[in-house]
């Protein structure tokens, strides 16, 4: 078991959102709220902190109640930066790992990771036919060989965690939220979907 007090949270919205007009995706409206928000909720209470990884706008980003981490080297040098950025600024031996742009994740989560972890270092979600490389959970004394990975020019995910002891979680019967959102038609689709599974009275 990892118990709440060892694990922090952290929220991958760094990217340059090039699909989305360039536009800031963490902050484009889904449902009526910045997208980023909406990743928090499988997070919240159930870790020590909330760390959002944002490259732009930290104010806006600040306004959602977390603290908030640019990526320690600039450049847009994609997630695995943002990874490392997180696991530097983190105070806890664990750190869950979530994208700024999958708006329906599973409330358990972070348990279903932990308890898929086993003995591992790595646990990433599996939703049955695809890796989800940034929903993870990562042990934070990994830092300094990411850190040296990132040195040596790495900069795919599924190449780092593939050196280590990672473990495939699982997560088939909840395929669905894993959907995420990369173009305005995405939006859309998405919105449609969340209101026919969730109608408003
Ligand atoms: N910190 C950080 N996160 C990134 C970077 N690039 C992508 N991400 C994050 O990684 C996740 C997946 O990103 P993508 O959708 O592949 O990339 P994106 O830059 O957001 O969008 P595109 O430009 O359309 O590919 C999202 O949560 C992004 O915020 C980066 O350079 N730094």
């Amino acid at each position: 078991m990892i118990h709440r007090h060892a694990l922090t949270g952290l929220v991958l919205a760094g990217g340059q959102g090039r699909r989305m007009g360039g536009r800031d995706k963490g902050l484009e409206a889904f449902a009526g709220r910045p997208l980023a928000s909406h990743a928090l909720t499988p997070l919240r209470g159930r870790v020590a902190e909330v760390l959002i990884n944002a490259n732009r706008h930290p104010e806006a980003y600040a306004a959602l109640g977390e603290r908030v981490i640019p990526d320690l080297e600039a450049g847009y040098q994609g997630p695995l930066m943002g990874i490392y950025s997180g696991l530097r600024a983190a105070a806890t031996d664990w750190v869950v790992v979530v994208p700024c742009d999958s708006p329906a994740l599973p409330d358990d989560l972070v348990a279903r990771l932990v308890a898929g972890r086993g003995s591992a270092d790595i646990a990433v979600a599996h939703d049955g036919e695809r890796l989800h490389p940034v929903v993870a959970l990562i042990r934070r004394a990994l830092v300094d060989d990411l850190g040296r990975a990132l040195a040596a020019g790495e900069r795919k995910i599924d190449r780092w965690y593939a050196r280590h002891d990672w473990r495939a979680v699982d997560m088939a019967d909840r395929a669905e939220a894993f959907a995420n959102l990369n173009t305005p038609d995405d939006k859309r689709r998405l919105e449609a979907r969340r209101r026919r599974e969730s109608p408003q009275p």
